[in-house]
């Protein structure tokens, strides 16, 4: 059953700017989706996306590919890169959330310090933040391999890949881990709406 939300005023002067009603009753958050190569930070991002805001919040997912693309255009996958990456992600999720958008953040984001880094900063505001781990192994996202990526890998093609010649430290404790290699994206998805409804945030 879709929960109350209290709705803004749908304003009527500017036709650029997006007016549709918007739920004003949760605060922003950001939820960060660690987790290997296809092991469906981006597929569960949207699902929970679509549902949010069919709810009346919201919501953004920061897409990794395409903030690669501008925001950190020539990075590439060495630990100072990947830093940088990352801590200029925080820093776009924490103003949106911070701004009462729920900020969905699918990225490998593979060292620890960095994720700290990013926790710190939200903390620093009072900016609710969670860390999700979509947590296929491996040998499940190699199977998957959404982008061809553990293939070139595979035949030298590539280097640097996460998970096979690249570190990824996984979360010791993070907001919640996602078994998602045992179940379907859908059920991801729904595992962690209930986690934003138990913490006051959806
Ligand atoms: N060497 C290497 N290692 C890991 N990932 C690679 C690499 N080369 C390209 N890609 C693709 O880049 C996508 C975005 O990476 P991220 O910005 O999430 O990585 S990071 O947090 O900066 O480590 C990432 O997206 P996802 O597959 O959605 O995770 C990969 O598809
Ligand atoms: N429980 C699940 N959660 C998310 N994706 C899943 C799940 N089960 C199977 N999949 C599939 O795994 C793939 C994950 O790809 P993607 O979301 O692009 O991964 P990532 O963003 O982590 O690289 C998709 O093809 C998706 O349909």
């Amino acid at each position: 059953m879709p929960s109350l939300h209290t709705l803004s005023p749908t304003g009527t002067t500017t036709p650029a700017i997006d007016r549709t009603p918007f739920c004003t009753c949760c605060p922003g958050a950001t939820v960060w989706l660690t987790g290997l190569p296809s092991a469906g930070k981006t597929t569960i991002a949207y699902e929970l996306a679509d549902r949010i805001r069919a709810e009346g919040r919201r919501v953004e997912v920061l897409d990794g590919d395409e903030l690669r693309r501008f925001l950190s255009a020539g990075l590439g996958f060495g630990r100072a890169d990947r830093h940088t990456n990352v801590q200029r992600i925080g820093l776009v999720a924490e103003i949106l959330a911070r701004n009462g958008v729920l900020a969905l953040v699918p990225v490998i984001a593979p060292y620890a310090e960095s994720r700290a880094a990013v926790r710190a900063r939200h903390a620093a505001s009072g900016t609710p933040y969670l860390e999700v781990h979509v947590a296929a192994p491996v040998e499940v996202c190699s199977v998957r391999d959404v982008k061809g990526l553990y293939a070139r890998a595979a035949v030298g093609e590539l280097t640097g890949l996460t998970g096979v010649d690249d570190p990824y430290e996984e979360p010791e404790s993070p907001d919640l881990r996602i078994a998602s290699h045992t179940e379907s994206a859908r059920e991801s998805a729904q595992a962690l709406y209930a986690l934003l409804t138990e913490r006051g945030l959806a």
